[in-house]
């Protein structure tokens, strides 16, 4: 299915998973803002993106997605920039046990705010034609571990928050689809920072056993985290969907219990 006419935008999506995701919505015909805070690796990215799919399908908005306001005007951007928002994928995340406190406002607020700051822009709510959001948070949310307490904390709270605005979406017939993408190791610059004592603090003693789990489990490609991602976007029957993406069992979905008293 082509994406041509609908417009995304990427939050971190100047390397690692973000640029895979960025790269699958260019070729599917999408036009993309690429939102990412390292103003060097966003403009490399751009150049890059203009010269394999020609000028004017991309453009790179350097923001701080834990600035609220700067995230605002980065939607803003997007839309003035292409007249319309159909995707937002709100993937920017940092690894930061030392200052745990901007891991939960990149990792947890920002994702909120990026979530309200989508439906302001898409849903029928306000007015708009509907679109689709994703959520990126981690099987990390399944299979805590002692090196990152605080960065699973935050991708807990990023499935608990999209189920529930999943269901205030159906029940309040916003006609956006949200939906939550938990991916295992993944090969990028974000899984090497568990090594360093600046990201992890006390815990980096810790890290031997986290190479070890990586062995056990296995380290995924970006383009398969992007191929999880155009799932996400194409089919229209998911919302509040949870997907996983482990090296075991590829790409599927964690299913729960019911609700019950
Ligand atoms: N790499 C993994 O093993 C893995 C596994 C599961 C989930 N994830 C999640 O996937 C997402 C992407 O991770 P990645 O591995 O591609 O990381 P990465 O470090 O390779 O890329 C993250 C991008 O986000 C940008 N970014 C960081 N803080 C930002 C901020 N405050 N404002 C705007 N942009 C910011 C960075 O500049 C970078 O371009 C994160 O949410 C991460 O938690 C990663
Ligand atoms: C510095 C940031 C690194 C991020 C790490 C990442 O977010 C954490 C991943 C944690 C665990 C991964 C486990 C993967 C396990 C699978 O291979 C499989 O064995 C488990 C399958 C369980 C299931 O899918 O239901």
């Amino acid at each position: 299915m082509s994406l041509y006419g609908k417009v995304a935008l990427v939050t971190g999506g100047a390397q690692g998973i973000g640029r895979a995701v960025v790269q699958s919505l260019l070729l599917s015909s999408a036009k993309v803002a690429v939102v990412d805070l390292n103003k060097t690796c966003g403009e490399e990215c751009k150049t890059q993106l203009d010269t394999e799919f020609g000028e004017g399908h991309c453009t790179f908005i350097q923001c701080d997605v834990s600035h609220g306001d700067a995230l605002r005007d980065a939607f803003q951007s997007t839309v003035d920039q292409f007249g319309r928002l159909d995707i937002v994928i709100n993937n920017a995340g940092i690894n930061n046990e030392k200052n745990w406190e901007k891991t939960i406002q990149v990792n947890l607020t920002s994702v909120i705010k990026g979530t309200y700051l989508a439906l302001e822009h898409m849903s029928k709510e306000y007015g708009k034609e509907g679109g689709t959001i994703i959520n990126v948070s981690s099987m990390a949310a399944f299979m805590h571990s002692p090196h990152q307490p605080v960065y699973t904390a935050t991708k807990h709270g990023v499935i608990g928050f999209t189920r529930a605005m999943a269901d205030a979406s159906s029940q309040g017939d916003y006609g956006v689809r949200i939906n939550v993408l938990c991916p295992a190791f993944v090969d990028t610059p974000l899984l090497h920072s568990v090594e360093q004592e600046d990201n992890m603090g006390k815990f980096v003693k810790f890290k031997d056993d986290f190479k070890l789990r990586m062995d056990k489990f296995g380290v995924l490609p970006p383009s398969l985290i992007a191929e999880g991602m155009m799932r996400l976007i194409m089919d229209t029957s998911l919302n509040g969907a949870v997907m996983k993406i482990t090296c075991s069992k590829g790409i599927h979905f964690h299913s729960y219990e019911p609700m019950s008293a």
